[in-house]
């Protein structure tokens, strides 16, 4: 079974008859898994047996958090999802790169609103330099071709997840992927579910089923994002500044005023945006502070993360 909600006292699984509600062992907590977990669960308890080993997990710490808290596993592809006006923002972008590169799930910028811009390329511009090899589609979210636009991603056996600010197009796309109307959209927005009582309630899905045969997560409430718990996301992200280090003169350069540092050169050269290396400054930063490290034997103890310096 897949796990397809998750709330804070009980689990809902996908399984072939339709959704499940799983008996959780005492003491177990629901926080333990997440929208997209594979499950095998003994048939007539409803009892999990093990979970399968995650391909990937998105993850995040929540404000004075001690866990970071799962958003979705075994999710192959994440929609970063933006609109082609004056919200789009790169550092808010980058954060969602950071996010997905860490997990090691595929990221793709999707700009939405394509439809309500003349030039569609100054957008994309805006976004394609943010990772090397990035993937960016434009669409408008509530054109059923936008399903089409990410059919390649979307295939029987993929999983994919949305992400992006409040207003940006999530759940209209979302409902041109599952292609739905936004009538149907209303009505059947959630899901009957079968509880240990024979009972039926209703619940809000998270895992949709969309045209092309993949499923689709929906990630709501996440509205914004901190960086944390992020090692070679950032280094992903930030290829073209960290390749440059080894040519600096200190080898631990700050690249903010040493002599002889080759990213303030590529900088001076026009080969680098200032801005861009500014933001990767603080989310280094912010990602330091935010991400506690394990110390002494029992690893109980949090302190702040060690300066990392390139
Ligand atoms: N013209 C046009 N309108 C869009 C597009 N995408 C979204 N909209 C509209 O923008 C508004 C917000 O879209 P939603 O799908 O509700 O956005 P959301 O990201 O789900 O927002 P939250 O539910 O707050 O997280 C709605 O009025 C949509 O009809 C698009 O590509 N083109
Ligand atoms: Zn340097």
């Amino acid at each position: 079974m897949r796990v397809a909600k998750v709330h804070r006292d009980r689990l809902i699984a996908e399984s072939v008859f339709g959704p499940v509600r799983l008996n959780l062992p005492n003491g177990a907590s629901t926080a333990d898994y997440a929208v997209g977990d594979w499950m095998l669960v003994e048939p007539d308890t409803r009892m999990p047996v093990r979970r399968l080993d995650r391909k990937t997990i998105l993850q995040r710490r929540t404000e004075g958090g001690r866990a970071p808290q799962l958003i979705a596993a075994n999710v192959d592809t994440l929609f970063i999802v933006s609109s082609c006006n004056d919200d789009l923002n790169p550092a808010r972008l980058e954060r969602y790169l950071a996010l997905a590169n860490e997990a090691g799930t595929t990221p793709v910028i999707v700009l939405t609103k394509a439809d309500q811009v003349a030039d569609v390329a100054h957008w994309r511009d805006q976004v394609a330099g943010l990772q090397r090899g990035l993937q960016v589609v434009t669409l408008n979210a509530k054109a059923p071709d936008a399903a089409l636009a990410l059919a390649r991603w979307c295939a029987a056996g993929q999983t994919v997840a949305l992400v992006g600010s409040s207003g940006v197009g999530k759940s209209s796309l979302l409902n041109t992927l599952a292609g739905k109307s936004p009538e149907e959209a209303q009505l059947t927005g959630s899901i009957r579910v079968a509880d240990g009582k024979g009972r039926h309630t209703t619940t809000s899905r998270s895992l949709h089923r969309i045209i092309g045969g993949g499923l689709a997560i929906d990630t709501p409430g996440i509205r914004t994002l901190h960086a944390s718990d992020i090692s070679a996301g950032l280094d992903q992200l930030f290829a073209e500044i960290i390749e440059l280090a080894p040519g600096c003169r200190f080898r631990d350069c700050t690249h903010a005023h040493e002599p002889g540092c080759a990213v303030q050169a590529a900088v001076a050269a026009g080969k680098l945006d200032q801005a861009r290396v500014e933001r990767w400054r603080k989310l280094l930063d912010e990602n330091r502070s935010n991400t506690p490290v394990q110390s002494g034997p029992r690893g109980n103890k949090t302190t702040k993360a060690p300066g990392r310096r390139y």
